[in-house]
């Protein structure tokens, strides 16, 4: 019998194609996962914002949930965007049925301002999805939110990773440092000690959806058997070359280039 690894996203879509579900799909397929979806909200956005939210009946949520468990495998999956407090409460309750690595993306704000979850939702997202994770991979602003300290230095993101895992009770955190000037560093702190993950700064604007995509990458390589250290590291290579050769398509701010890792493809573009 072959073996397939099998990947979940539980998130909003982005019919311009760069964030949310369909960014995850294009990740998980390339790092050759059988991908699967769960969609919570129907977005209208493109490169250039968000023009309206269509959220899923909560039935129908759980309907989708209950159409994975009851039939297919999954080896990890990760969260994007949740904007209610109550579809929170159904996947948190939908998470453990099923014995998978979770990855959460915590999404609030996309990259052009828009506000993509509720503020109610952040005390649900604290207590009971947090505790489910076994990585959570919030930006500067949502590790923030989440601790509510503010980060200014390297050595608070250190510190937003440690008091999520040891507050909270995340099974790990990476703090993303896309939202910085310099180096693009990354902190994760996986429960015993902080690792660093390093690349330079590639000089875009085209930047939209590496957040999902990242998380994407890390959960597909979790699925697959990667420790948790080794799995963030080649997801970071992954992300950084996806912005590196990212489209220039749109008119806002350009998505990332999902083959970008075949060399075929990268010497091609660029
Ligand atoms: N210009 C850049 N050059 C290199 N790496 C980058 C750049 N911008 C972001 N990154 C990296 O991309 C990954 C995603 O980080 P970021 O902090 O942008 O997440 P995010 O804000 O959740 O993403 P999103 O844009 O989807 O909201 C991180 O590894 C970050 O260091
Ligand atoms: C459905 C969905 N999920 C996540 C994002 C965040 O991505 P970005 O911050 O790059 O806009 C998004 N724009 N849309």
């Amino acid at each position: 019998m072959n073996h397939v690894t099998c990947a979940l996203t539980i998130a909003g879509t982005d019919p311009s194609g760069g964030a949310g579900i369909q960014a995850d799909l294009k990740t998980f397929q390339e790092l050759k996962c059988y991908g699967m979806s769960v969609i919570t909200s129907a977005v209208a956005q493109n490169t250039t914002g968000v023009k309206d939210i269509h959220h899923l009946p909560l039935d129908f949520l759980e309907k989708q949930l209950q159409s994975i468990s009851e039939d297919m495998p999954v080896h990890a999956l990760k969260t994007g965007m949740i904007a209610q407090k109550d579809m929170m409460k159904v996947i948190a309750e939908w998470i453990p049925e099923i014995n998978a690595y979770y990855v959460m993306d915590p999404v609030m704000i996309s990259q052009s301002g828009d506000s993509l979850s509720e503020e109610e939702s952040r005390e649900v997202l604290r207590k009971q999805l947090l505790p489910l994770t076994s990585l959570v991979t919030p930006n500067i602003p949502e590790a923030e939110e989440i601790t509510g300290k503010r980060i200014e230095t390297e050595e608070d993101m250190k510190e937003a990773a440690e008091a999520i895992v040891k507050n909270f009770g995340a099974g790990a955190a990476l703090v993303k440092g896309g939202h910085r000037a310099g180096a693009a560093i990354d902190y994760l702190f996986d429960g015993n000690e902080i690792h660093a993950f390093e690349s330079e700064r590639i000089q875009t604007e085209n930047t939209h959806g590496t957040g999902c995509t990242y998380s994407a990458a890390i959960t597909a390589y979790l699925a697959q058997g990667l420790s948790l250290v080794e799995a963030v590291k080649q997801a970071k290579y992954f992300v950084t070359e996806a912005i590196r050769y990212s489209f220039d398509l749109g008119h806002g701010s350009g998505p990332t280039n999902h083959f970008a890792t075949r060399e075929e493809v990268s010497n091609k573009w660029i």
